[in-house]
């Protein structure tokens, strides 16, 4: 039997939110964890990418807020910046009708906006692990009267070294709350450590017999370190994406790819963690507004993004664990949606692939790289689709005058070739720098624990980010009415 929203008892002002913005019906892990959030048990909560595990541990949070309590109530950490903002929209719009406030707040923002904002009581904070903690040094954030914390992505909140600001954040929060733990990955050791901050609590891990969604095919494809590039663009342009998304490894290699990209015609734009919160955001506003087709990123764009249109994920150089691997693929095919990831292996990467595939319990499927001809006549196929369409679609009259006069000089043979030329992109020689990285190793969780590398985050610096700390609150931002079934929307 299916369980509806309606057999979870939540409040009008809730079930109002949920049918605004567009949920027919629960999906799994929503139906088994939402009913343990109310009755305020302790939850590890596993689902596979882009199955709304946000709502899963947002409702029942937004359900059991005192709107008659001024103070902070429910604290929720996630491991990056965008992924704050993106937790707290959501969060935003379940409390909507509820007219619950939640703050944003992390690193690269101006912290005297936030310590103003934090002043108008909301009930909700959602915040990266450096930036609570400068708060809560400053004396800024009271976390007395929390009841519900949730880590999002807390395995890697924990890997990446963020176990001590994590343990600063918990002591001084209440002992008597509700802990949640939510990730598509727990590895075991990661697991335990969690269950150190946690009161018996309930695994939830929704039945899959893969750790990635069936809706993305994945495949890997065998290239050489040099050839990475040119067969990335002949990708581009055989599958056309909708959106991309293109991992590389280090935040040198997506800042040579995306200029790359960009000389060669795409509209393309890189994000890492040394780049200014507000160029952060504005990239990754145009790339939600489409704007920007390409989106070149680190591991920092890899875990809980959200973006609808994703249809594409390359994993450029290969990821180094399979975690890794399955959160990045997991920014294409979300919420029922199809999507495709393809994966890039140097000769020597082989084992890594492997590694994966027996992770995800999962096999990639192999996948010739593209030839130049391969790649030129698709760009035909393309040109010629467009001269159907227009030809079906569009009224031609003021233009037939012309091509008599061209049709009287050449023949019709002459004439459509060279209107198809200009129509499809050659290939562009254009010189692009792209420095060898050296082949991927495995890396073991020991690894990565002991070296903070992402602390990046917790810069405790107030450089002045352009976005305003803002709540959630009340403004009358409506989302659209249409319906989003969890399951097979697209298909
Ligand atoms: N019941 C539902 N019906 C339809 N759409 C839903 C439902 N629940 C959530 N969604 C939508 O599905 C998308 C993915 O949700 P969400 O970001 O919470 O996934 P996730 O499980 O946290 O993924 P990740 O592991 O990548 O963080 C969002 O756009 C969300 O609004
Ligand atoms: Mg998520």
């Amino acid at each position: 039997m299916t369980i509806t929203f309606q057999d979870l008892n939540l409040s009008s002002a809730l079930m109002q939110s949920i049918s605004k913005m567009g949920f027919e019906e629960p999906s799994p892990i929503q139906a088994q964890t939402i009913p343990l959030g109310l009755q305020n048990k302790d939850v590890i909560g596993q689902a596979q990418t882009g199955t709304g595990k946000t709502a899963a541990f947002g409702i029942p949070l937004i359900e059991k807020i005192d709107m008659k309590n001024e103070n902070i109530q429910a604290l929720v950490v996630a491991p990056t910046r965008e992924l704050a903002i993106q937790v707290s929209e959501e969060l935003y719009k379940i409390g909507y009708h509820k007219r619950s406030r939640v703050l944003p707040i992390y690193g690269g923002q101006d912290i005297n906006r936030q310590i103003r904002a934090l002043k108008k009581n909301p009930h909700i904070i959602v915040g990266t692990p450096g930036r609570l903690i400068d708060h809560i040094n400053r004396k800024t954030l009271k976390l007395g009267s929390v009841h519900t914390i949730v880590l999002d992505e807390a395995d890697e909140m924990l890997n990446m070294g963020f176990i001590e600001d994590i343990e600063a954040i918990l002591s001084n929060v209440p002992k008597e709350r509700q802990t949640l733990l939510f990730s598509a990955t727990m590895p075991d050791p990661i697991r335990r450590i969690a269950e150190k901050f946690m009161v018996n609590p309930e695994l939830v891990k929704v039945k899959a017999k893969e750790m990635t969604v069936p809706n993305i095919t994945q495949y890997y494809l065998d290239v050489h370190e040099k050839k990475k590039f040119d067969v990335l663009t002949r990708l581009l342009d055989i599958q056309s994406p909708e959106l991309a998304i293109v991992f590389g490894r280090t935040k040198r290699r997506v800042d040579e790819l995306s200029e790359a990209l960009t000389l060669r015609g795409y509209t393309a734009e890189g994000i890492h963690g040394d780049l200014t919160q507000a160029k952060r955001m504005s990239t990754l506003r145009k790339f939600k507004e489409g704007a920007i087709e390409v989106l070149v990123a680190t591991d920092v764009a890899a875990r809980g993004l959200d973006i609808s249109g994703v249809t594409h994920v390359y994993n450029f150089d290969v990821p180094q664990d399979p975690e890794s691997y399955v959160h990045r693929i997991g920014r294409t095919g979300r919420a029922g949606k199809t999507g495709m990831a393809m994966t890039f292996v140097t000769p020597r990467e082989m084992d890594i692939v492997k590694n994966i595939e027996r992770t995800t319990k999962k096999k990639m499927d192999r996948m010739k790289p593209p030839t130049l001809d391969e790649a030129i006549e698709s760009q035909q196929q393309l040109a010629s689709e467009k001269l159907r369409s227009t030809i079906e679609n569009e009224n031609l009259e003021f233009y037939k005058r012309t091509a008599e006069n061209l049709l009287e000089e050449f023949d019709a043979q002459t004439v459509l070739a060279a209107a198809i030329k200009l129509m499809t992109k050659e290939p562009n020689t254009a010189n692009v720098k792209l420095t060898d990285e050296p082949p991927a190793f495995s890396k073991s969780h020991k690894n990565r624990s002991s070296n903070n590398r992402r602390r990046g985050d917790s810069q405790r610096s107030s450089g002045g980010g352009a976005n305003k700390g803002r709540f959630y609150g009340q403004k009358s931002k409506s989302g659209g009415n249409s319906k989003r079934r969890y399951s097979n929307s697209n298909k």
